[in-house]
């Protein structure tokens, strides 16, 4: 079993280095061409994971998508982060194994897992057991009315703490809080700290993640690692923002 991603995942925690990743959508990507330029713009940044996912794919072009990022970023691992099975492929380096422990479907907890299991079985992709808890951004976004599931009050860390308490005592290795895609309010300081002191884990956080100045908060909360879907489309200079401030806190911290 490979574990270069978990090395990673686990490194960023372990040294309290942050990481960003960048969250693209296969449903937005429309044109060939237009996705191969917007490649080319990251070429040089500091980008520690390609995260490729989205709440309502009916297709896949996943591996043609990959092929194309492969092509332009071959040293940026890419990891699945799947709304479900459909979104498989076995070109990618990893998946997020998501259970969507802050609902109660059952689907989404377990279902989709025993379905995708056989597949995983036969690929190479590293399997990244991951405790995914959406947390209320302000409005209702895709994931949850796709999820149907009721995402934990943005001002009870009581609520999220315990929730991914009993994520890691069933054996959750990463624990991803997600405000969902586009959210006027990312996930709460607050949550993000009360999380991160009980549970050692890796914490990745995301969702209306669209400015420096949040992402910061976000890191200073304790995120391991931030994920930019929609910032990054919306302003293309966000992600040159966010791997600038990272290279200047590598360059102090050594
Ligand atoms: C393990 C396998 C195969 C599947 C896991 C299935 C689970 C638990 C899914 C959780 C619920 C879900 C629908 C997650 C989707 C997460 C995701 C990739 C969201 C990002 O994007 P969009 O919500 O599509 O964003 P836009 O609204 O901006 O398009
Ligand atoms: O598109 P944004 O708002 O950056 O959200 C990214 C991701 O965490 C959503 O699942
Ligand atoms: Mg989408």
């Amino acid at each position: 079993m490979r574990n270069d991603l978990s090395n990673r995942l686990k490194a960023l925690a372990l040294t309290g280095q942050k990481g960003v990743a960048w969250l693209i959508d296969p449903d937005d990507v429309i044109s060939t061409e237009k996705f191969k330029s917007q490649l080319s713009t990251v070429e040089h940044l500091h980008l520690d994971f390609i995260f490729l996912g989205g709440s309502l794919i009916q297709e896949n072009t996943v591996s043609m998508i990959i092929k194309n990022i492969k092509e332009a970023l071959p040293e940026i691992p890419i990891i699945l982060f799947p709304g479900n099975v459909i979104q498989f492929s076995p070109l990618a380096d990893g998946i997020l194994f998501l259970s969507l422990i802050s609902g109660r479907n059952p689907d989404l907890l377990i279902g989709q897992h025993v379905s995708i299991a056989p597949l995983l079985e036969k690929s190479n992709l590293e399997i990244l057991p991951t405790g995914y808890m959406l947390v209320d951004g302000g409005h209702t976004t895709s994931v949850h009315y796709i999820s149907q599931t009721i995402p934990l009050p943005n001002h009870h860390p009581e609520l999220s703490v315990a929730t991914a308490l009993a994520g890691s005592y069933l054996g959750l290795q990463y624990f991803y809080l997600d405000a969902g895609s586009g959210a006027p309010n990312p996930v709460s300081p607050e949550i993000i700290k009360a999380v991160k002191s009980k549970v050692k884990a890796p914490l990745i956080v995301g969702g209306g993640l669209n400015s420096l100045e949040k992402i910061k908060m976000a890191y200073q909360a304790g995120a391991d690692l931030v994920v930019i879907g929609n910032g990054a489309e919306k302003s293309p200079t966000l992600l040159r923002e966010v791997s600038a401030f990272l290279n200047t806190i590598k360059i102090s911290a050594n």
